[in-house]
């Protein structure tokens, strides 16, 4: 029997109502995918999408915690074990205000592919809680967490589900929810990634997703015989994924006209320079101030309130959150001659600015793909904790590199078109593959 999208997406949206990221992700892999299945129809005797989009189990739990003025404080943690066919749940966790089952879901989801892609044993899974750390204290952000790690460790375990950060979730967090999970368990394992290179943590994992999305943008690049050196580029978000995507497009000769957080945009017409970016990562990482704090220190360009895909440029780098580039956006974005645009973030780009991009056919790199970097170090930090070794940073930069390129090797291969290579029908293809073979190894399960 063939598949169809409209028939299929109707049966998705009835099981899971309300939950709009989600059956974005969902929509946006089907389109690409049903034509391979329905020319492969294994997959659709297996109903192996339908059981792709089900996860295998989603744990939801009350977190309890006290803050600085003694005052209990209640929020809903989450866990969402989408597919373990080709290794152990993996995903980070998401710490935001914004946090929904549709959110982790979307993420969920998308975590399966990215992780196949990634050519290492991982499924996907993804997690969080609407906690909101802006504001908190390190003490409440401890307590936070604790109580987060005090449900989630029955959940988890390093041949189980490791999780990892995500947005709101960088070195403080993990560091509190690592400590937790070895107070109640008694034992020292590699159940989390992104630790402090102290206790367990792999060299570059800090830097890896920004810094695999430039070596996916290299790639894709390089195809057409051109190079970073002197590319404009508009990158928004100001945290883990921005950083080091601006730490490196810098270090490979590109200009970074543009970073952005929820306060508003910098812009610097000749590119951010390195004691720019320097003050940034402090002021994210321990200060936790805006973007305003530099335009009072440096004197830099800063538009509060407003987002900056309006500046013109080469290439954009969406590396903040979902949804962030929208139709309008995409249209000034296209106008004023963006040729690649390359995801650091998850699902960045909404649906109908994507068709815009697709239509113009430039260079389009999903997040699936491009920002995978991330969690192949988690992997290589997992492989570290197993072996209880730790690999030089050199030697876990260069695997970063090779796995980026094979991603991209992947993607080209799944999606090439005439001359235009379409990086998404590739990617979700590719990374279907893996999974898919799996599951139907498996039997019905
Ligand atoms: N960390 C990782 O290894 C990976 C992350 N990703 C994805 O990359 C993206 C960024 O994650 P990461 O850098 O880790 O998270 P961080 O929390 O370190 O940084 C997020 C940045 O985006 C900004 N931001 C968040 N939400 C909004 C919003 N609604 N509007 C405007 N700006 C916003 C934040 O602003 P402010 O500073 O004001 O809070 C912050 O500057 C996410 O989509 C994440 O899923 C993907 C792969 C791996
Ligand atoms: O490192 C990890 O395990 C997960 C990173 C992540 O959350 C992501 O790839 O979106």
């Amino acid at each position: 029997m063939t598949m169809h999208l409209d028939s299929f997406m109707a049966g998705l949206i009835r099981r899971n109502p309300g939950q709009p990221e989600f059956h974005q992700a969902v929509c946006e892999v089907a389109e690409t995918l049903i034509p391979y299945i329905n020319a492969h129809p294994v997959y659709e005797r297996a109903c192996i999408l339908e059981r792709l989009t089900e996860p295998d189990r989603i744990v939801i739990f009350r977190v309890c915690w006290e803050d600085d003025a003694g005052n209990v404080r209640v929020n809903r943690g989450y866990r969402v074990q989408f597919n373990n066919a080709i290794g152990p749940y993996k995903g980070g966790l998401r710490f935001d205000k914004s946090v929904s089952l549709s959110i982790l879901k979307f993420l969920g989801f998308e975590q399966i592919f990215k992780n196949s892609l990634t050519t290492l044993p991982m499924g996907g899974a993804k997690g969080g809680s609407d906690f909101n750390p802006k504001g908190k204290s390190d003490r409440e952000v401890m307590r936070f967490c604790q109580a987060f790690m005090s449900e989630l460790y029955r959940h988890i375990g390093k041949d189980v589900d490791v999780p990892a950060g995500d947005i709101g979730v960088g070195t403080r967090e993990i560091s509190y929810l690592f400590g937790q999970y070895k107070r109640l368990r008694n034992e020292f394992t590699g159940v989390l990634t992104g630790k402090g290179l102290a206790f367990g943590g792999s060299p570059v994992r800090t830097e890896a997703t920004g810094y695999g999305c430039v070596y996916f943008a290299r790639e894709m690049l390089a195809r057409q015989h051109e190079g970073l050196e002197g590319k404009r580029c508009v990158v928004s978000g100001a945290g883990n994924v921005a950083q080091y995507a601006a730490q490196k497009l810098m270090q490979e000769g590109a200009k970074v006209l543009t970073l952005s957080d929820r306060s508003g945009y910098i812009f610097e017409p000749e590119g951010l320079t390195e004691e720019e970016l320097a003050f940034i990562i402090d002021l994210k990482t321990n200060r936790r101030g805006d973007l305003s704090e530099v335009a009072k220190e440096f004197g830099t360009d800063y538009f509060p309130g407003e987002k900056p895909w309006g500046v013109p440029c080469d290439m954009a780098f969406p590396c903040a959150t979902q949804n962030e580039i929208e139709e309008e956006d995409a249209r000034r974005l296209l106008a004023n001659g963006c040729r690649a645009v390359v995801e650091g973030a998850n699902m960045p780009t909404t649906r109908e600015a994507l068709r815009h991009f697709r239509a113009a056919r430039i260079l389009f790199a999903p997040g699936k793909a491009a920002n995978a970097g991330g969690v192949a170090i988690s992997g290589l930090e997992m492989t570290q904790n197993s072996m209880r070794l730790t690999w030089p940073r050199e030697e876990v930069d260069r695997q970063l590199q090779q796995i980026m390129k094979r991603i991209h090797e992947q993607c080209v291969a799944h999606g090439q078109e005439d001359s235009w290579v379409d990086y998404v029908k590739g990617a979700n293809i590719a990374g279907f593959i893996k999974v898919a073979g799996a599951m139907l190894a498996y039997g019905i399960l």
